[in-house]
């Protein structure tokens, strides 16, 4: 148990509503680096601060389990309150709330639609969809970016792998901020809205799951609505719980990483004139972006025996928590953690997650994030953001809601 006087606790929305607290994580990092964090409204869990303890869990996943049965991956009880803590019971168990060997078969059959090889192909008309989105943007004036470009670009992209018209972007993004808001009273007006958003995904995926089952194509939909796992078709409601999944892990994720670093940009300028100067850079440098932004704040996961990770022991049973936001700016592992550095080399982050787990989505995010840079650096000398961006009240997805910035043309 920890004896620091310094009790944050890291569930509470509102600690993130304002800021992303490093200066809190930090803290933990060096005073109780595993800490005990009680719940008002549940058992309490551990809080891993520290990049290696994070990625000894993520690596030992016979001992933490992501499990439906167990609680799943959110820091809520998933099967006490549902996949989006809703109570919405009809949603089936997503294959990131499943742990091996069931996740590893649901794995094999999305990975062929996200494999490099097909990668190239989406990187033409993600390129085409960037361009085209930037030529909407009027330059030298203060636009909110958010919906011009973090939030249509990877929704697009998910329509077209899900082999969705691309009309539909809007409403996936209300959609998908519905699933993840539970905390945010913007995105979960009342009950009764969140129960309409469900009927109405509900009847699309209902939709969806009939055509691909009738006519498959190699589309993410096909594959998940066509699985089988040991000769039984998958059932309807674990293809929405699957589809949620895609839709949320593609989407919040990529958008935020969008505008955390166009916003780091205009506290770097430093940082974009080398991208300017030397765009190769941006083969890797999504890795910073993603390590910096961090928009996952942490993964949930049950210890399923005991067992003592960075000095601390845990017992069977017990709730313990990642904050990927943590261990992303960990000093044991990253110099000058805090600050944004376009040329830092091989960055080992836990954006991503790691282990058993780690994104699937991954190469498809740094290709979008090295994409839509690349044609800014073409034409915008400076990022000037305006105000400070209202932020999702959220202790899952480090998100905001708007970013009003100026480009300033080259
Ligand atoms: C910058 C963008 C992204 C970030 C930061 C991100 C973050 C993450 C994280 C932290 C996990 C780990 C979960 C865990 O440890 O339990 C994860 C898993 C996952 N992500 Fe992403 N993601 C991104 C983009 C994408 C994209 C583009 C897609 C799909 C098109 C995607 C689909 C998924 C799926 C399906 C999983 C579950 C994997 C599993 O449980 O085996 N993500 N993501």
């Amino acid at each position: 148990m920890t004896t620091s006087s310094f009790l944050p606790d890291l569930k509470d929305p509102d600690l993130y509503q304002d800021r992303a607290p490093h200066d809190v994580f930090a803290r933990l990092r060096r005073e109780t680096p595993v800490y005990w964090n009680p719940e008002v409204d549940g058992s309490g869990f551990w809080a891993f601060t520290r990049h290696a303890d994070i990625v000894e869990v993520s690596r030992r996943a016979d001992l933490f389990s992501s499990a439906f049965e167990n609680g799943g991956h959110r820091i809520f009880n998933e099967n006490e309150v549902g996949l989006t803590g809703a109570g919405d019971s009809a949603v089936g168990i997503p294959f990131i709330s499943r742990d091996p060997p069931i996740h590893t078969r649901y794995r094999k059959f999305v990975m062929p639609a996200l494999a490099p090889g097909r990668l190239g192909d989406i990187e033409q008309r993600v390129e085409q969809r960037v361009a085209a989105l930037f030529d909407r943007i009027p330059l030298g004036e203060s636009v909110d970016i958010v919906p011009l470009l973090s939030a249509p670009l990877p929704l697009l992209t998910l329509a077209e792998l899900l082999g969705l018209p691309s009309e539909m972007w809007l409403k996936l993004y209300h959609w998908t901020n519905a699933f993840v808001g539970e905390d945010d009273p913007e995105f979960r007006q009342s009950a009764e809205s969140m129960a309409q958003t469900m009927s109405a995904f509900f009847a699309f995926s209902k939709e969806l799951f009939d055509a691909r089952r009738a006519e498959p194509g190699p589309d993410i939909a096909s594959l998940l609505a066509n699985a089988e796992i040991d000769g039984v078709p998958v059932p309807f409601n674990d293809f929405v719980g699957n589809l949620i999944l895609v839709l949320v892990g593609g989407n919040e994720t990529t958008r935020n990483s969008l505008s955390h670093t166009i916003h780091a940009f205009s506290e770097n300028p430093d940082q974009w004139d080398a991208i300017r100067l030397e765009p190769d850079l941006l083969k890797s440098a999504p890795a910073e972006f993603v390590r910096h932004a961090s928009p996952v704040l942490h993964m949930r996961r049950t210890a399923m025996a005991d067992v003592e990770i960075g000095g601390q022991a845990i017992a069977r049973g017990d709730k313990v928590v990642m904050w990927y936001i943590s261990g992303n700016r960990d000093e044991a592992v990253f110099e000058n953690a805090d600050r944004f550095d376009v040329r830092r080399r091989a960055v080992q982050h836990i954006g991503f997650g790691s282990g058993q787990h780690v994104c699937v989505g991954s190469r498809l995010a740094e290709m979008q994030l090295r994409v839509a840079f690349r044609l800014l650096a073409r034409h915008v000398r400076r990022f000037e953001v305006e105000g400070k961006p209202r932020r999702f009240r959220s202790n899952f997805i480090n998100g905001l809601k708007n970013l009003d910035v100026t480009l300033v043309p080259a």
